[in-house]
């Protein structure tokens, strides 16, 4: 049977029953950006992501979101520039988003919200031989954050979207391959907020670099709707909770500057 409306809250997932704040946390994510409180920082580079869609390998329900999986045991998938000093390698990305279109993202913008967004992660391979020890480390990941907007299909997610009925249960995962990541990029990536923050679930570390995306994608209406039908829930449990609302409550920005790289 299907969950009654009402009848679960995030606190209750079970990602969630650590400690829903990083204790002695000072860099947490997501935040508000307030675009008048950003500081323009002319030093930032562009931003040079050179993505191999053949290191794509799988897609699975990992009971919180959707994970698209690259492999990164070369350097084949990378992002460098930006605010970033070192080399990064692409190993995932995935999504949070509503019940509506009215919220689902984490970030805001002068508490804008936006119906999702899409988070592009990168470890850095230049100081850290893989993956789980960067998420550890302070200046460990790199995410690309790029809200969505209900707007006009979006030719290059629909691929995606064919195949998330295949991992509709928590735990299922599928082969899928040469899918191009820069395809979800806006047209414009010079123009973007970066702060430093953390992960959004647990362990909550304080390891990323934020890249926030100014320019959104637009994806269709029938498209999220698709993202929705997935299941937080696993095939033998007994209540299906439908995979919505997977999205942090906001932090506090403690001191934190938010600088941007456009004026
Ligand atoms: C142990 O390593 C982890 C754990 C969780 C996430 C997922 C997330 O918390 N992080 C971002 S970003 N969004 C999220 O939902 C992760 O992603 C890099 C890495
Ligand atoms: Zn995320």
């Amino acid at each position: 049977r299907m969950q009654e409306a009402g009848e679960y809250t995030m606190k209750m997932h079970p990602m969630w029953q650590g400690p829903l704040v990083a204790p002695g946390g000072n860099r947490q994510s997501p935040i508000d950006i307030r675009v008048r409180k950003s500081v323009f920082d002319p030093h930032l580079k562009p931003l040079t992501p050179d993505y191999d869609p053949r290191t794509c390998s799988q897609i699975w329900n990992n009971g919180y979101s959707f994970l698209v999986e690259y492999d990164d045991t070369t350097d084949k998938s990378t992002l460098k520039g930006g605010p970033l000093e070192d080399n990064f390698r692409l190993c995932q990305f995935h999504f949070h988003w509503g019940e509506s279109n009215a919220w689902g993202s984490e970030h805001t913008v002068d508490r804008r919200l936006f119906p999702a967004e899409l988070h592009m992660v990168h470890w850095n391979s230049d100081k850290y031989s893989r993956f789980e020890e960067a998420v550890m480390e302070e200046n460990g990941l790199a995410v690309i954050g790029v809200f969505l907007k209900i707007g006009k299909r979006h030719e290059g997610l629909q691929k995606l979207v064919d195949v998330l009925p295949a991992v509709r249960h928590k735990d299922s995962v599928v082969e899928f391959t040469r899918f191009d990541p820069a395809c979800l990029l806006p047209t414009n990536i010079d123009d973007y907020w970066t702060y430093a923050g953390s992960l959004t679930t647990p362990p909550l570390t304080e390891a990323v670099t934020w890249i926030i995306m100014k320019q959104h994608i637009e994806v269709s209406h029938d498209q999220l709707a698709v993202f929705r039908s997935l299941l937080f829930t696993s095939a033998e449990e007994e209540v299906q909770k439908s995979m919505v609302n997977n999205f942090r409550v906001q932090q506090s920005l403690q001191g934190r500057t938010v600088r941007s790289s456009f004026t």
